[in-house]
C-alpha cells in the first residue's frame, strides 16, 4: 500500500497497534496471491504517479463540458501508458487483461464520474472477440486492440432497455447489393443510453431486428461505423448526440443514435452464432439467447465491482470512526471514538462481512462462466440457462446490497459524509447506476425466478436438479413441515433455504391458483412480489452457501490468527443475513423467539470480536490514498486537516469577496426592501 507519509492519527495507529493477523497475509487472499498484490502495486503507481494526469485538479467543480473534456484527455495519457507497459510486460493477451483488470480501480480514481472509453475496452471489445466468426475476427480484433477504431455496444432505445425482443431499430438485408439498410423507423427506435457513444466513439455494435426474404429473424447484432474517420462528423444518415447530465456517470458520454437508411456491408453482421447466407438465407444459432453472451460476462463481472465498492465505503466509513469521538457512553468518561457506539458497528462490520463473501462469489461465478463458456465452446449449451439464472440474481442481489450499503456507510460519517470529498457519493452513485445497467434489477430477478419455479416443478415431479437448488427437494421432503432450526452456520444455511423454498413454493401456488382464470403469463405476472422476493432469497442462499464452502477451504490454507477472523467474518455475514431475513424465515422454519435472542446475543459477541480485526481487514482491503480520494478515509486518519485543506479548495474560497456581493447582494440589503 502507497501509505501516506504524514504522521497516522494516535487513535488509529492505537487500533493498528492491535490488529492481531497478518494484514499483508488477508491482502494477498484479497487479490489472489502475492505476486498478483506485488503486479496490482506496481501498475497502480504506475499510472497514479503520472504528472500528465494532473491528479491535483478536482474535477467535481468544473463544468459539464470541461469535466468529459478532462475525462477525454487523461483517459488518452492513461491508455497511451497501458500500451507502453503491455509492450514491456511482453505484449500478450493475458498481460492486456491483466493491466486492465488493475486498471479499474484506477481508472475510477483518474476519472471518477465514468470513464469515456470503458465500452470500447469492455463490451465491444468483448462481443467482437465472442460473436464473430475467424475471418470478421482477423478483420476487427487488430483494429480494435489497437484503438484505430473505437467502439460501444448500442442496444436499449428510448423505448425498450429490458425487453429487448422487441427492439425497433431495422437492418433490412438485400441480396443484390449485399448490404444491410439499417432504419430507426420511430422516435422511440432511437438508441439511447450507450456509454462512450454521444462524442467518443466511431464504431458500434448495433442490435437491430434482421429483416431478410421479407422475414423478421430477430434482433442481431452488426459492427457499424457512425463517425469519419478522418474529420470524426457524423456519417451521413447517422442522428448521433450526448444525452444530458444525469445521477452519474457524467464523462461516460452516454449517447442517442438514430439511422436513416444506412448502409452497413454484409459482412458487418457478427456471425458466430446466427448465419445469414449472402442469398439471405437465415441460419437459426442453436440458442437464440447466444447472442446476450455479453451481457452475461458483464453480469458476472459486477460481482467484484460491488465487492470492491462495498470495500471501498466501509474502509472510509471505518477509519473515520475510528478517529471522530463524540458522545460519552458513561457521562463520566471521555467522548469515546464513535466506533464505540454498537449501532456504528451494526452499519459497518456486516458490510466488511459481505466484502468478503462477494469476492469468495465473484471468484466462483467466475470460474462456473469459464466452465460453462469451454463447454458452450464445444457445443454443449446446457448449463446456459443455469449461468444466466444465477447471474442475474446474483448481479441484482450484489449491486443492491451494495448500493444499501455505501448508503448506510455514508450516514455513518454523520454531516461530514455528505461531502464530496468524503469520497461517498462517487461510489453510491456508480453502486446505484449498477442497479439499472445490464438489466434492471427486477428484471434480473424475474429472470431468475423462471429457473426456480421450473426447478421446483422439476423437483416435485422427481426430476434432477443443479447443486445450487438442491434444497428445493428438502423442502418438497419435509411435505409441509417446517424446518427445524439450529444456531450453527449450516443450520443458518438452512434456514434461508427453507425461506427461499418456501417462497418459491408460495409463488409457484399462486401462479397454479390463478392459472385456473388466468393465462399463466398473467397468472406470473400476479406472483411477481413473491417471485422477486424468493428470487432474492435463492441470491442469499447462494452467497452463504458459497461462502461457507470458499471460507472453509480459506481457513485451511492461512495462518490460524487469519483463519480466525475469515471465521468471524463469515459468522457475521450469515448471523446478519437471518436477523435481516427473519420474516420470511419465520414463516417456513420452526424458530423460537429464545432462538432469534440468542442470534442477537451471537452478534453483539461477534462484534466485539471483530472490533480488534475490522481495522486489519479494510487496511487489508489495500486501497491506496489516491484510489480511496476521501477526506475520512485516508490511511493517517487525518480527518480534520484533510477536511479543512479540502474546503480551502474551495472555488468559491480563492477570492475574500465574492463579485454577487456587490452586484446582488449589497444592493439588496441596502434597499430596505
Ligand atoms: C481491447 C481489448 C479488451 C480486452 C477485454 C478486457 C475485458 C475486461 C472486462 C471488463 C469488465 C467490466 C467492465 C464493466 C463495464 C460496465 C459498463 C457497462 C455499461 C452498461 C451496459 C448496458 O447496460 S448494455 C444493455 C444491457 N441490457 C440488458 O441487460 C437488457 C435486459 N434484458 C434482457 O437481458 C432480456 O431481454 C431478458 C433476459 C430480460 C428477457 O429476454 P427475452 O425477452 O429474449 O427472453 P424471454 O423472456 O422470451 O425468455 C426468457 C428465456 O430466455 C432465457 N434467457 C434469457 N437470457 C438468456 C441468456 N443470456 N442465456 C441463457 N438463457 C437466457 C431465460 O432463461 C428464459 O428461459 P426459459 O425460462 O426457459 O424460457
Ligand atoms: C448508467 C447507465 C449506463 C447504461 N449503459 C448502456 C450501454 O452502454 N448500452 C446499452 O445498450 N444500454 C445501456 N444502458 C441501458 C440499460 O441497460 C437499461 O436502462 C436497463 O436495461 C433498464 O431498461 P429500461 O431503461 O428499459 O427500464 P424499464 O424496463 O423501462 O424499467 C422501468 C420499470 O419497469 C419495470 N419493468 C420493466 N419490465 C418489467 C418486467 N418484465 N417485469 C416487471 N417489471 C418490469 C422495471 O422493473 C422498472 O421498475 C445504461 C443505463 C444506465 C442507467
Amino acid at each position: 500500500m502507497s501509505k501516506n507519509l504524514s504522521i497516522v492519527n494516535k487513535d488509529l495507529k492505537e487500533e493498528r497497534d492491535k490488529i492481531n493477523f497478518n494484514v499483508e497475509e488477508f491482502t494477498n487472499w484479497f487479490y489472489g496471491g502475492a505476486e498478483k498484490v506485488k503486479e496490482k502495486k506496481y501498475i497502480e503507481n504506475y499510472f497514479l504517479s503520472d504528472k500528465d494526469l494532473n491528479l491535483e485538479l478536482d474535477t467535481s467543480y468544473l463544468s459539464y463540458k470541461d469535466k468529459y473534456e478532462e475525462a477525454v484527455r487523461r483517459s488518452i495519457v492513461v491508455y497511451k501508458k497501458l500500451y507502453k507497459l503491455h509492450n514491456e510486460m511482453g505484449g500478450t493477451h493475458e498481460d492486456f487483461v491483466k493491466i486492465m483488470e488493475n486498471l479499474r480501480f484506477t481508472m475510477g480514481a483518474i476519472n471518477p464520474e465514468g470513464n469515456p472509453f470503458v465500452l470500447h475496452f469492455s463490451m465491444f471489445a468483448l462481443t467482437i472477440m465472442n460473436m464473430t466468426n475467424d475471418e470478421q475476427k482477423a478483420e476487427w480484433l487488430p483494429r480494435i486492440f489497437n484503438c484505430n477504431i473505437l467502439g460501444t455496444y448500442a442496444q436499449t432505445e428510448l423505448g425498450h432497455g429490458t425487453y429487448i425482443q422487441r427492439l425497433e431499430t431495422t437492418a433490412t438485408y438485400d441480396p443484390k447489393t449485399k448490404e444491410f439498410t439499417l432504419n430507426s423507423p420511430t422516435l422511440t427506435s432511437y438508441k439511447w443510453w450507450p456509454g462512450n457513444l454521444g462524442h467518443t466513439v466511431d464504431h458500434a455494435i448495433v442490435m437491430a431486428q434482421l429483416y431478410s426474404q421479407g422475414k423478421c429473424h430477430g434482433i442481431q447484432p452488426f459492427i457499424v461505423q457512425l463517425r469519419d474517420s478522418e474529420t470524426h462528423k457524423p456519417l451521413p444518415g447517422i442522428d448521433i448526440g450526448d444525452i444530458g447530465n444525469k445521477v452519474g456517470f457524467q464523462t461516460v458520454n452516454n449517447g442517442f443514435l438514430g439511422f436513416k437508411n444506412v448502409k452497413v456491408p454484409y459482412k458487418n453482421m457478427l456471425m458466430k452464432n446466427s448465419k445469414l447466407l449472402e442469398d439471405g438465407t437465415f441460419i437459426k444459432p442453436k440458442n437464440a439467447k447466444l447472442n446476450y453472451g455479453t451481457m452475461v460476462i458483464i453480469r458476472v463481472h459486477m460481482i467484484i465491482d460491488a465487492a470492491c465498492r462495498i470495500a471501498k465505503a466501509t474502509t472510509i466509513a471505518l477509519r473515520y470512526s475510528l478517529v471522530r469521538r463524540q458522545s460519552p457512553i458513561n457521562p463520566n468518561e471521555i467522548e469515546p471514538k464513535i466506533i464505540e457506539h454498537i449501532t456504528q458497528q451494526n452499519k459497518i462490520f456486516p458490510g466488511i462481512a459481505k466484502a468478503v463473501v462477494f469476492k469468495c462469489m465473484a471468484d466462483y461465478l467466475t470460474k462456473l462462466h469459464l466452465s460453462i463458456t469451454q463447454e458452450g465452446n464445444t457445443g454443449n449449451l446446457a448449463r446456459m440457462p443455469e449461468l444466466h439464472a444465477l447471474s442475474c440474481c446474483l448481479k441484482a442481489v450484489c449491486t443492491n446490497e451494495d448500493a444499501k450499503t455505501v448508503e448506510v456507510c455514508r450516514l455513518s460519517c454523520g454531516g461530514h459524509g455528505f461531502l464530496r470529498s468524503a469520497g461517498l457519493d462517487d461510489v453510491y452513485r456508480n453502486s446505484t447506476a449498477a442497479q439499472t445497467y445490464e438489466g434492471e434489477n427486477t428484471v434480473m430477478l424475474l429472470q431468475a425466478a423462471r429457473f426456480l419455479i421450473k426447478s421446483f416443478n422439476e423437483a416435485r415431479n422427481g426430476g434432477s436438479l443443479t447443486e445450487g437448488v438442491k434444497y428445493l427437494f428438502d423442502f418438497i421432503g419435509r411435505n409441509g413441515k417446517r424446518e427445524i432450526f439450529d444456531n450453527s452456520i449450516n443450520g443458518i444455511l438452512r434456514a434461508i433455504q427453507a425461506a427461499a423454498a418456501g417462497r418459491t413454493y408460495i409463488a409457484w401456488k399462486h401462479i397454479e391458483d390463478d392459472k385456473r382464470h388466468n393465462s399463466i403469463e398473467v397468472a406470473t405476472n400476479l406472483a411477481g412480489v413473491h417471485l422477486t422476493k424468493a428470487a432474492e432469497l435463492h441470491g442469499y442462499v447462494c452467497l452463504l452457501q458459497v461462502g461457507i464452502e470458499e471460507i472453509e477451504k480459506i481457513i485451511r490454507n492461512v495462518s490460524p490468527a487469519l483463519g480466525l477472523v475469515f471465521k468471524n467474518i463469515l459468522e457475521l455475514f450469515a448471523v446478519d443475513l437471518i436477523l435481516n431475513k427473519i420474516g420470511d424465515v419465520i414463516q417456513h422454519v420452526d424458530i423460537s423467539n429464545e432462538d432469534i435472542e440468542k442470534l442477537e446475543k451471537q452478534m453483539e459477541t461477534l462484534f466485539k470480536f471483530f472490533r480488534t480485526s475490522a481495522i486489519g481487514v479494510v487496511d487489508g482491503f489495500d486501497f491506496s490514498d489516491p484510489i480511496i480520494d476521501s477526506t475520512l478515509g485516508s490511511y493517517d486518519g487525518n480527518v480534520y486537516e484533510n477536511l479543512i485543506n479540502a474546503a480551502r479548495k474551495s472555488p468559491l474560497n480563492q477570492e475574500d469577496v465574492n463579485r454577487t456581493f456587490h452586484l446582488y447582494i449589497k444592493p439588496f440589503m441596502k434597499s430596505n426592501l
